[in-house]
């Protein structure tokens, strides 16, 4: 089998390295940042660890649906596509290539209708 890109990249540490990058990305941004106004940093920190995690094929992820986790949103697929640009922007800048950000962004594609308009 082929090896996730998680392991490729380094495993935790550069998990670490994405989802620092990848945090700083998004609450910079003003199109996604107001989601995040009343969220705990403990949590902040889940939601990303598990998003690259998962991104990049890892993780087993255990906690809820994404259709319960973003359930009273009604995330817009502009959300979606500014947090997809941010993954694509931490991953170029960490050294990922190419081919490999295309993988990971057709993986985080897919859960695209679990997340919207909940
Ligand atoms: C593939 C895309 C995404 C994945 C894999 C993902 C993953 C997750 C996970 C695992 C949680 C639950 C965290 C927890 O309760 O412990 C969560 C919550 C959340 N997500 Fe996402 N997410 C994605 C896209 C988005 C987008 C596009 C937005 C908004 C721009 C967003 C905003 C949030 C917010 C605000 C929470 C709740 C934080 C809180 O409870 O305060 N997510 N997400």
């Amino acid at each position: 089998m082929k090896d996730s890109l998680y392991q490729k990249l380094g495993g935790k540490e550069a998990i670490a390295q994405v989802v620092e990058d990848f945090y700083k990305r998004v609450l910079a941004d003003e199109a996604v940042n107001s989601y995040f106004l009343h969220t705990d940093m403990d949590k902040q920190r889940r939601h990303q660890t598990a998003f690259i995690s998962y991104a990049l094929g890892g993780a087993v992820y255990s906690g809820k649906s994404m259709a319960e986790a973003h359930k009273g949103m009604n995330l817009q697929p502009q959300h979606f596509g500014a947090i997809v640009t941010h993954l694509k922007a931490s991953l170029k800048h960490l050294g990922v290539g190419q081919e490999d950000i295309e993988q990971v962004v057709s993986t985080v594609a897919t859960l695209q209708d679990d997340i919207l308009y909940k």
